[in-house]
């Protein structure tokens, strides 16, 4: 799912007003419709809803909400600044709600003195992808004042202060939803931490607009949806045998730090390679063989790989809790110096390179690295902010022509090409360690099995995100463990066979 900016989201409005011969009140009809309809839905038993308009055409979209909603036999009171110069199609759905007796429109000012039953959902429709400036004023102080009410609160298409792409100024005043209902496709500042933590869940919303806008449209910043992921799986061929799906070799481990090196060889073990190996100290043997009886061990020295006796045509995930000893840094560089073939590179290997901006070079070309934020800013220095720090990623990713896996809520896997591609899998259940070895076992499997280096970062981005999710419903964000994402692999592969690929099969 491509990303667009605000000035293309009109655009697209517009585009697909002209292509379907239908008015701005129309489209405005549509989302409304829809959202009314997911009201319905998820909340047919709360029967009270507070509707915050502004006066450009998102409030337009909150009256017609209410107007909707109103009709189903919710109950539905109305804020709005009937002073305010309102859009053409925000007028037209003021006025029809106006026209419905019953159905009554106070002023902000009178939110403060209001009260509001405990199952009211406030909705906010003030302002939408039109904003173009901080929130200040009389607007801030509403918002302020809604965001500290103990009710659901919902947001219509972005969160009241949000700008569609941009990072907020510190200390803007920002509508805090619990959810928000979203027009067609995600927005930018959905996607990073400082900016996504005002939207809760997203619900993106189908109102049909364009769908040959969007393919001639150009955006070099995507979501990883289930298309996407359709496209880029393999399903195996039953005529196969190991060979045909590559050797992985984990490089990883030192004394005390063997656990790392268990987590990313199931993982690699779980995700398909044909044959895996494991290089790592001597220490660590009778646990790896015991945990991992699948794969093959090769000893890279006593309590450190000192050693990069590497099996031969095999792909290589280096890091995971391979320490930082002199020795280990010195056998590693002088490894990236023979090496040709794409790696993938974590933790402690990334904390290698960190340490001499020259290390950087030795990284083959195509490799994938996958550095969380602190990773990122030891390699490649500190940003003041996520959406700086992409910025930086896409510099890096081009000079080095590498992938970076960004981590984060959303990963961002960014292209040597300078493509983004934001991964929506994966929950706060994660934020454990030892979900990063995972990651890198998942990835240097797919690497093995022929996926590009593209699509081994995307593709393996969204499994392990998928994976968390089910290991999150089955046990909980709190209780669920890597080891529990890890055995949740299979049915992820299961999900693909049975609901993925049949939606995007082409014939
Ligand atoms: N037909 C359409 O174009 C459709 C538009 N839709 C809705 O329309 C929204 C975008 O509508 P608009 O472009 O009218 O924009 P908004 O509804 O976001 O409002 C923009 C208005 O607020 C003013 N404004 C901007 N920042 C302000 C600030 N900080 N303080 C005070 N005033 C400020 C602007 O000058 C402008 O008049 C979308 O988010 C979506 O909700 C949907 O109804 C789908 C169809
Ligand atoms: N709140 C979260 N939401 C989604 N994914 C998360 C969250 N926290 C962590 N993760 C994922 O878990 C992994 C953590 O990686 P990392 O920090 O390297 O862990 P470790 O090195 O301890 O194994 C990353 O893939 C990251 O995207
Ligand atoms: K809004």
């Amino acid at each position: 799912m491509k990303i667009f900016t605000s000035d293309q989201i009109k655009k697209w409005d517009e585009f697909t007003m002209r292509s379907n011969g239908i008015s701005s009140l129309e489209l405005m009809e549509r989302a409304a419709h829809s959202c009314a309809k997911w009201f319905v839905q998820n909340y047919f038993e709360i029967n009270s809803f507070a509707i915050f308009c502004g006066a450009g055409n998102n409030g337009g979209d909150g009256f017609a909400i209410a107007r909707l909603l109103y009709k189903k036999g919710f109950e539905v009171i109305l804020f709005a600044d009937e002073s305010q110069v309102y859009s053409e199609s925000a007028a037209i759905n003021q006025k029809k709600c106006k026209d419905i007796s019953g159905l009554e429109i106070l002023k902000f000012e009178n939110a403060n003195n209001f009260i509001f039953k405990e199952n009211t959902i406030i909705v906010d429709a003030l302002f939408g992808i039109g904003l173009n400036r901080p929130i200040q004023g009389k607007f801030a102080h509403l918002i302020q004042f809604l965001n500290d009410l103990n009710h659901l609160k919902i947001s219509i298409d972005i969160p009241s202060g949000l700008m569609a792409d941009e990072m907020i100024a510190d200390q803007a005043v920002v509508f805090k939803a619990n959810d928000t209902l979203t027009f067609q496709s995600w927005k930018k500042s959905m996607l990073h931490p400082e900016t996504g933590i005002y939207c809760g869940n997203i619900h993106v919303r189908d109102i049909s607009l364009s769908e040959e806008f969007n393919s001639l449209e150009p955006s070099n910043e995507l979501v990883i949806d289930e298309k996407i992921i359709g496209e880029i799986y393999q399903p195996r061929n039953e005529f196969s045998h190991k060979g045909t799906y590559g050797k992985a070799t984990v490089v990883a481990g030192s004394y005390g730090k063997i656990g790392a090196v268990v987590l990313a060889t199931k993982a690699a073990l779980k995700s398909g390679s044909g044959l895996t190996f494991i290089l790592a100290p001597k220490c660590g043997y009778e646990i790896l063989q015991i945990s991992c009886p699948e794969a093959m061990f090769i000893s890279g020295g006593e309590n450190e790989v000192v050693n990069f006796s590497i099996e031969e045509n095999s792909t290589l995930g280096i890091g995971p809790g391979l320490g930082t000893h002199s020795d280990t840094e010195k056998s590693f560089l002088n490894f990236l110096k023979t090496c040709k073939n794409p790696l993938v590179i974590d933790a402690d290997a990334l904390n290698i390179l960190s340490k001499n901006p020259d290390y950087l070079k030795l990284i083959p070309k195509s490799s994938i690295i996958t550095p969380h934020p602190k990773e990122f800013a030891r390699l490649f220095g500190p940003t003041e902010n996520s959406f700086a720090r992409l910025d930086l990623a896409r510099e890096k990713a081009h000079e080095l022509q590498i992938y970076i896996v960004l981590k984060d809520h959303h990963t961002q896997v960014i292209t040597p090409d300078n493509r983004v591609f934001y991964n929506i899998t994966g929950n706060s259940g994660m934020a454990k360690g030892g979900s990063g070895d995972a990651l890198l076992g998942i990835i240097t499997s797919l690497l093995a099995q022929s996926y590009s280096p593209e699509n081994a970062a995307i593709f393996g981005a969204w499994l392990h995100g998928k994976a968390g999710d089910f290991a999150a419903e089955e046990f909980s964000k709190e209780a669920m463990l890597p080891s529990d994402l890890i055995d949740q692999i299979g049915n992820v592969f299961k999900y693909l066979n049975k609901k993925v690929l049949p939606k995007n099969r082409k014939d």
